[in-house]
């Protein structure tokens, strides 16, 4: 017999970022955030000022992690730059890489920096009223490039997982994303990038439906 859900109605709070009824939270301070930043020494001059600082924080509601179901939350990074490069989230592909993901959105303005496995780019620009679709296989990482709290709303396959090393393996992304000098962005080239090899690439898109029923 299938033992059914309790459908749930959760409130969004775009300013302080929160959402009401969530079943998990965490949150990333600065000093967790080591290693992340191009640009080390000004990371370092921050430390003493920042070190507890939450820098992106996420309230969750995941009802279980079974095949088919959804998980979703809101994410809220503040405004803020080491060197001149936007803070950002660590960034992650799925654990299970044919899975996607749909953010939307709610206040402040910012960014989704994706990356294929082979090494393309991709930006979509986000503000209060951008969905954006992040594809299957794609690496993604949220950036503020604004100068107020950039607040999303996510919902991915519950059983997607995260793989963070797929970034740290890299060198880092590919492409940074820095202040323009104009009170926008533009990205650089991550001169750390190493390329992924063949098979890493073969394996990642050989998982394609990995957790759907045979
Ligand atoms: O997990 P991070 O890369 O640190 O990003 C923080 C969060 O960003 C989004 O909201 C994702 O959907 C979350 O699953 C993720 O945890
Ligand atoms: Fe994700």
């Amino acid at each position: 017999m299938i033992n059914l859900f309790e459908p749930v109605g959760c409130t969004v709070d775009p300013v302080a970022g929160s959402l009401s009824n969530a079943t998990g939270r965490y949150q990333k301070r600065f000093g967790e955030l080591d290693g992340l930043y191009a640009d080390r020494p000004a990371f370092d001059a921050m430390r003493a000022e920042w070190h507890d600082r939450v820098v992106y924080e996420v309230s969750e509601f995941r009802p279980r992690e079974d095949v088919g179901d959804l998980i979703f939350g809101v994410t809220r990074m503040s405004p803020g730059k080491v060197g001149d490069e936007y803070f950002m989230t660590r960034g992650h592909i799925h654990q299970q890489p044919d899975r996607p993901e749909i953010y939307y959105g709610r206040n402040g303005r910012g960014l989704m920096l994706m990356e294929s496995p082979e090494g393309e780019v991709r930006i979509v620009p986000i503000d209060e009223l951008t969905v954006c679709y992040v594809p299957p296989f794609w690496i993604h990482r949220s950036v503020n490039t604004g100068n107020v709290d950039l607040v999303m709303l996510f919902c991915y396959p519950a059983d997607s997982g995260q793989d963070y090393e797929i970034i740290a393996r890299s060198g880092g992304m590919r492409s940074r994303v820095v202040d323009d000098g104009a009170g926008g962005w533009k990205t650089v080239d991550n001169p750390a990038w190493q390329p992924r090899d063949a098979t890493t690439i073969a394996r990642l898109y050989a998982s394609r439906n990995a957790g759907a029923p045979a």
